[in-house]
């Protein structure tokens, strides 16, 4: 299995005092695809940004372990982020030298073929997600950290994303950390699903089913109900509480 592994020792996450993550431990094993759903303000987004390195734990300790090297770390967010003023081509091979025949098979991939000297602006939410993921993948991370890469798509787009995603990884696997508000989308994608709520990992559900998956399969309804119930408890909880 190829990827890095990824360890959580009391996180603890405040912002100016307020305690948003609270001694939180996780372990990810190399190759695992976790899913973190949680509700709003739960602090998803907050742990990601831990485990990317892009912030910093007030408390506790975060190691990511690749064989051999540190590990390459990849984000995709919500918005495609992609530079208006470079082409298809020119946003995959952003910082990198003398890959263009890589770049045109993860275009290609990608089902992007053809439209490498395009330009983001011309493309379509769907197509310009495709070019970020082309982006991320480029580099083979060990690690990719995906933060609602699809939560701007329509459905249909979404459902295709998600289903090339998949596609890719069975390819090449690696590490994912996927945070979404779609319980379906988890338990399409992951081997694991976590519910972040209060400040820790309130559920921590394996879902071993083979893949491909399938919306109607009985196993992932039935995972489906059980997280959202606890997802409605949470935003419920959270209600009280404001
Ligand atoms: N840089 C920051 N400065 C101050 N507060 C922050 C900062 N980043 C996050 N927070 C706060 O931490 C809490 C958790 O935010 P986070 O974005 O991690 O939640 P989330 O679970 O990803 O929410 P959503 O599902 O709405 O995106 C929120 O109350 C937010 O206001």
């Amino acid at each position: 299995m190829s990827g890095a592994s990824v360890s959580l020792r009391s996180v603890d996450k405040s912002f100016a005092g307020r305690m948003v993550l609270n001694g939180v431990d996780l372990d990810i094993a190399s190759g695992q695809f976790v899913s973190i759903i949680g509700p709003s303000g739960a602090g998803k987004s907050t742990l990601l940004r831990l485990v990317a390195g892009l912030d910093a734990p007030s408390r506790g300790r975060i190691e990511l372990r690749a064989t051999g090297r540190k590990a390459d770390v990849r984000l995709m967010f919500q918005e495609d982020r992609l530079l208006p003023w470079r082409s298809v081509l020119g946003n995959v091979l952003l910082g990198i030298k003398g890959r263009k025949q890589d770049a045109g098979r993860i275009l290609d991939a990608v089902g992007l073929q053809g439209r490498e000297s395009e330009f983001p602006v011309g493309l379509s939410g769907g197509q310009r997600q495709r070019v970020a993921l082309a982006r991320a993948l480029i580099h083979e991370p060990d690690l990719l950290l995906l933060d609602e890469p699809f939560g701007a798509l329509d459905a249909i787009t979404r459902a295709a994303m998600q289903l090339l995603l998949g596609q890719l990884l069975v390819a090449r696997p690696r590490t994912v950390v996927l945070v979404t508000h779609d319980v379906e989308e988890a338990l399409l994608l992951s081997d694991r699903v976590l519910l972040v709520k209060d400040g820790g990992i309130a559920r921590d559900l394996i879902f071993d089913q083979p893949r491909p998956r399938h919306r109607g399969d009985p196993a992932l309804a039935i995972l489906k109900e059980e997280l959202l119930d606890g997802l409605l408890t949470a935003e419920r909880d959270l209600a009280s509480v404001a």
